[in-house]
């Protein structure tokens, strides 16, 4: 018999009121300015999940009353076309914030894509502008994932000082930009990755972890601390995190759940952030 004892954290609810303040916001804007706020999503390809994410991107969107404008690329986009398409996106008026949807395919070069991106537009935090400000600790538009998460930790008071937090991933969109994130507010942050030696005496020292691998079930509860507090980031297919659940919430005191979790907190900043980046460029 197992007994579960770890609280929820809610990332459908959080993200719910998150929206519900944008929405607030995104109006206020249009009312003082006859401007919506208005996110440019792109897609390259048609791999089914990011179809869908994006769509669902784009719903939220228009729940929040922003604005989206949709651009898809076929997969044989080249980088230089896919750069040239968010240049004219950055240099349109009428659009606060770009959305590249990752992973664009193996033949382009990712980064340079992500660079095109105007830093004051950079609402989902992939530029590496947005990452110098991320660790220096200056203003800016943070990754989105690990701006859900900090928001998800704050909203149950997790105690960051100090602690032991360990991220297992060093992705340059979620990985690497939460730890750093969690080194900002004073924690002791260890990366593990695919190198890591051991990984099961380093995941079993942390006061917080962060799973963000994208191995279904990949961290089993024998290796979680009693009473650390688990974020779940992975979303693999079926739904699934790279936390195994059942296991971990019997010794977690706080987890995130798999859906439910960090994967609506991270539509929620960056519509939070599109609206800021909307105020910030019609002077409000
Ligand atoms: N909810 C959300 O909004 C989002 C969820 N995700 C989910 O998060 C997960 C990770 O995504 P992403 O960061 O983009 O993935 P990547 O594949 O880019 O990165 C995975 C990371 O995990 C590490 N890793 C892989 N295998 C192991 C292993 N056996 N032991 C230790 N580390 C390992 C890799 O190490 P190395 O660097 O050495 O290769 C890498 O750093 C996925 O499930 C994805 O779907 C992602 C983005 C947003
Ligand atoms: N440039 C870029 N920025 C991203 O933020 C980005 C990306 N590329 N590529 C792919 C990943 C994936 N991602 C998710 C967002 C929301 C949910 C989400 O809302 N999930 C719901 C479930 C939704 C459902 O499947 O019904 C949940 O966890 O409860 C999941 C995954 C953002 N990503």
């Amino acid at each position: 018999m197992s007994t579960s004892t770890a609280a929820l954290m809610d990332g459908t609810a959080l993200a719910r009121r998150t929206v519900e303040e944008t929405a607030a916001r995104a109006a206020e804007v249009t009312r003082r300015t006859g401007v919506t706020p208005c996110l440019a999503t792109v897609l390259v390809g048609e791999d089914p999940a990011s179809v869908t994410y994006v769509k669902m991107k784009r719903n939220r969107c228009a729940q929040a009353g922003i604005r989206s404008q949709h651009v898809e690329l076929p997969a044989t986009t080249t980088t230089e076309e896919l750069v040239a398409a968010i240049t004219a996106l950055s240099l349109d008026p009428e659009v606060h914030g770009i959305l590249l949807q990752h992973p664009v395919g193996p033949h382009i070069d990712e980064r340079a894509a992500f660079e095109a991106i105007a830093p004051e537009k950079d609402v989902d935090g992939v530029t590496m502008a947005s990452f110098a400000a991320m660790g220096f600790g200056l203003p800016g538009f943070v990754s989105c994932t690990p701006g859900g998460i900090m928001r998800l930790l704050d909203a149950y008071d997790v105690e960051l000082s100090g602690k032991r937090a360990v991220v297992v991933g060093r992705s340059a969109i979620l990985g690497k930009p939460a730890g750093l994130l969690l080194l900002g507010r004073d924690a002791t942050v260890t990366y593990c990755h695919s190198r890591t030696r051991d990984l099961s005496s380093v995941v079993r020292e942390a006061d917080v972890l962060v799973a963000a691998v994208g191995r279904p079930n990949f961290i089993k509860g024998e290796d979680i601390k009693p009473g650390a507090v688990v974020v779940d980031a992975g979303y693999n297919p079926g739904n699934v995190g790279d936390v195994d659940f059942a296991s971990a919430a019997e010794r977690a005191s706080l987890i995130t759940p798999v859906p439910g979790g960090v994967g609506p907190m991270t539509i929620a900043v960056l519509l939070a952030q599109t609206v800021e980046g909307a105020e910030r460029q019609l002077g409000l």
